[in-house]
């Protein structure tokens, strides 16, 4: 049995940075993939699907036949998501000096990775196995030919018509795209909005959105029932009514990858996400570390490379606390939505006395320039602290934007600093400007 200092379970985003920045210390390491390395964000998730919104933009204000659009949109994804060849990351590994393992990486005992009939023994243990679609458990729905995110963003097929159950970033995003080439989508959205952890003005605003690009959009509505027709699918909604498709896509939300993975061995219990504490250890557990969509803690790539980095420097000696005040959300979208920490109604929910400030997009200089008219800033702030402790957007590039909000509320600049810094003319980012004088004068006025 060949032993090592880390073995790393997963290699997608996580995994990858994780064993890269230990491997280039000296730390002998293993990664074991049963997937591509590189995980989803590249090949299956993030990449391909901002390919898709950038052609589907593209297509929207050049115009065109649709289906020689698409067919273009096709080939630029799967350029973009490297024809899902891995080996240039594997190759990455293995020039840092990272051992990689392919197949199924499973703890046969504590201390032991059985990887098929090979063992691999570590002395620390981080899983980074990631997350899969969930299936609602709707009657009908198992026996249908439904896409997930994955499928979807394989396909080369430009459905006619496309139902999408669900009402998040993956619904948003993909409803935008096939609309944008002619495909006609409805999104069923269980909550009374899409988007629905975010401020509701976000997911009505998206609504809009959506709606005005042709996608019909059912919001509150909940399927009971699923089955095919000669034509493809329908959903049977409750109150009455079906929604018939060609093709039906499920994006109500994913699930961690916790299950056989022979964790029970180590006495950790694998029903929801890994709790890990802020060093990002398993509690409970001495050796035993998670990072990324298993922890369940706001399941992004750019948390997965956080949680990654703070493992890497603990296991490097380096005590490291992760912090996740400001960990910015972002549906890439035209226009986008960005979030950062708090919404206002989390906040208040929190016990946190709020002053609040919304400034409309269209009342920017550069928003008059673009003849952008839809969009909206809103600021939160601590009353008692005078800091901001929230944002959220919905506009043009505010995905680039919302850092100036995350650096705020990260590093707790007092909003009258905030408010005091110049900002570029013409730009988006002087909505802050506005909405941070507005929050100014009503603690001056001691309002909360
Ligand atoms: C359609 C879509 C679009 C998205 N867009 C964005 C975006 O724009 N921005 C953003 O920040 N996030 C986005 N995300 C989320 C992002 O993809 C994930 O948060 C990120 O990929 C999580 O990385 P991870 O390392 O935790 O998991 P993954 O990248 O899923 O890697 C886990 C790996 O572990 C492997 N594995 C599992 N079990 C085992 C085992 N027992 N042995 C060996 N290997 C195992 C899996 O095969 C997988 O390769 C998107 C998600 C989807 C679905
Ligand atoms: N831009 C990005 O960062 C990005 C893009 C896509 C996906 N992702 C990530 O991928 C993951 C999966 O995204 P997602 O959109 O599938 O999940 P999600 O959790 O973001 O949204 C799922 C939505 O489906 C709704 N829902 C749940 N059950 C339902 C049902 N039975 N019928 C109808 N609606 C139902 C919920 O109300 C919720 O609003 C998320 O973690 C997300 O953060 C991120």
């Amino acid at each position: 049995m060949e032993d090592f200092d880390v073995v790393v379970l997963g290699a997608g985003t996580a995994g990858e940075t994780l064993a890269l920045e230990l491997a280039s210390e000296g730390v002998r390491v293993a990664v074991v993939a049963d997937g591509l390395v590189g995980g989803e964000c590249p090949f299956l998730a993030c990449m391909p699907s901002k390919a898709m919104l950038h052609s589907a933009r593209r297509h929207r204000l050049c115009g065109g036949p649709d289906a020689e659009a698409f067919r273009e949109a096709i080939a630029w994804r799967d350029e973009v998501a490297e024809h899902r060849d891995d080996s240039a990351h594997a190759e990455e590994l293995a020039r840092a000096g990272a051992r990689l393992f392919r197949g199924r990486g499973k703890v046969s005992r504590p201390g032991v990775v059985e990887v098929g009939r090979l063992e691999i023994g570590w002395r620390d243990l981080v899983v980074c196995t990631g997350s899969r679609p969930r299936l609602p458990r709707i009657l009908g729905l198992e026996d249908l030919p439904c896409w997930t995110s994955d499928q979807a963003l394989s396909s080369p097929e430009l459905p006619g018509s496309l139902a999408i159950l669900g009402g998040g970033a993956v619904a948003c995003e993909l409803a935008q795209v096939y609309a944008a080439f002619g495909t006609e989508v409805t999104v069923v959205q269980r909550s009374p909005r899409l988007l629905s952890r975010e401020s509701p003005w976000v997911g009505e605003l998206m609504a809009e959105v959506l709606g005005s690009q042709g996608v019909r959009v059912l919001t509150g509505r909940s399927v009971l029932g699923a089955r095919t027709t000669s034509s493809g699918v329908a959903l049977e909604l409750e109150g009455g009514g079906e929604v018939p498709a060609d093709r039906l896509l499920v994006a109500v939300g994913r699930d961690p990858n916790t299950r056989g993975l022979g964790l029970e061995q180590l006495g950790i219990a694998t029903a929801g996400p890994l709790k890990v504490d802020a060093r990002c250890r398993v509690e409970g557990q001495a050796h035993v570390w998670a990072a990324g969509d298993v922890t369940g803690v706001a399941p992004y790539t750019h948390t997965a490379n956080y949680q990654a980095r703070v493992v890497a420097a603990n296991l490097l000696g380096r005590r490291a606390l992760a912090d996740y005040r400001a960990v910015p959300r972002t549906v890439y979208t035209h226009p986008p939505v960005a979030a950062v920490g708090l919404t206002r109604e989390r906040a208040e929910e929190a016990g946190v006395e709020v002053v609040s400030a919304r400034v409309e997009l269209s009342e920017v200089a550069r928003a008059s320039a673009e003849g952008e008219r839809i969009g909206r800033l809103e600021l939160v702030a601590d009353a008692a602290r005078g800091v901001l402790v929230g944002a959220s957007a919905l506009g043009p590039r505010a995905d680039e934007w919302i850092g100036e909000a995350a650096l705020a509320i990260r590093a707790e600049v007092p909003v009258e600093v905030l408010a005091d810094v110049v900002r570029p003319f013409p730009t988006y980012s002087e909505a802050y400007t506005e909405a941070l004088r507005g929050i100014l004068r009503e603690l001056r006025a001691g309002v909360g």
